[in-house]
């Protein structure tokens, strides 16, 4: 595998702006396959307007990006390769469960019988067998959370982008979501995780990327991140978070103003 194969997401230059706002800035970065990159950033940092260019659902300002090495404008061919999990997952109330993930795997042109036996595993592990025949509008936020992620790896995508996706887990469930993901990593697929949830990141991640005001400001591996550079000191990564995102704003806040 060349350098470049080994490569789930690369993005050059990637911005979008809304109007006035630059949601985000000129971000440059590169994930491995196989990896599990830690989103991370402050409300408003452009954590999901950079998961919606990735997954083709709204277009770049400028830059470019590939994800499973095709070009995000080529939506044809990048969205095979990917599954994604949005902050509302999107299914039909008037569907059951089990019909849901039925017409998810329908729309991926999954063979019925691999369908319905990654279906039934997927449900026994998220414990929803049981409710998989009940309508999704009598489900509560944990269920559907647990119906939008098992369509969201159903077809087993390169690249998952997953956007808070123990939000709304009782913790046995929050368990198993973070076990599948890692069990994901481990066969191959490479998982895009922002959460605000840091212990989740902290687990799971190989890499974490710190966004600001739509610009990447820290990048590294999550023990690196957790080691002051000044003082070789270790701290836990809210401390981190907290030191990069402040210090940012300091550095903003220094800035000799335009006017
Ligand atoms: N459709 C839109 N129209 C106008 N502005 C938008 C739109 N979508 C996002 N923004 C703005 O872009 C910026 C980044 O928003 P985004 O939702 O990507 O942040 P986020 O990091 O996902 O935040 P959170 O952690 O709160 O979910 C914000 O200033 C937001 O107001």
């Amino acid at each position: 595998m060349s350098p470049v194969d080994a490569l789930a997401i690369e993005t050059d230059g990637l911005t979008k702006r809304y109007g006035n706002t630059t949601a985000v800035d000129d971000l440059t970065m590169q994930v491995e396959r196989g990896t599990v990159y830690g989103f991370l950033g402050p409300n408003g940092a452009g954590k999901t307007t950079t998961m919606r260019m990735l997954t083709t659902l709204t277009r770049p300002t400028a830059g470019t990006a590939s994800v499973a090495g095709h070009s995000i404008v080529d939506r044809e061919s990048v969205t095979p390769h990917i599954g994604y999990l949005p902050e509302e997952p999107p299914v039909y109330d008037e569907l059951t469960g089990r019909e849901q993930l039925e017409y998810a795997a329908g729309l991926r042109d999954l063979p019925d019988d691999e369908a319905s036996e990654r279906i039934e595993s997927l449900l026994e592990r998220f414990d929803l067998l049981e409710d998989a025949n009940k309508r999704i509008e009598d489900y509560s936020k944990g269920m559907r959370q647990k119906v939008g992620v098992i369509q969201a790896v159903l077809h087993e995508p390169d690249v998952a982008f997953l956007d808070e996706p123990t939000s709304g887990l009782d913790p046995r469930a929050a368990r198993t979501m973070r076990d599948t993901i890692a069990d994901l990593a481990d066969h191959e697929m490479t998982i895009f995780l922002s959460t605000h949830i840091l212990p989740v990141v902290d687990e799971l991640a190989d890499t974490i990327g710190v966004l600001h005001d739509g610009e990447l400001v820290a990048e590294d591996d999550p023990e690196r991140l957790k080691t002051r550079a000044e003082t070789g000191d270790a701290r836990s990564l809210e401390d981190a978070f907290l030191d990069i995102t402040r210090d940012h704003d300091d550095e903003v806040a220094a800035e000799p103003s335009a006017e």
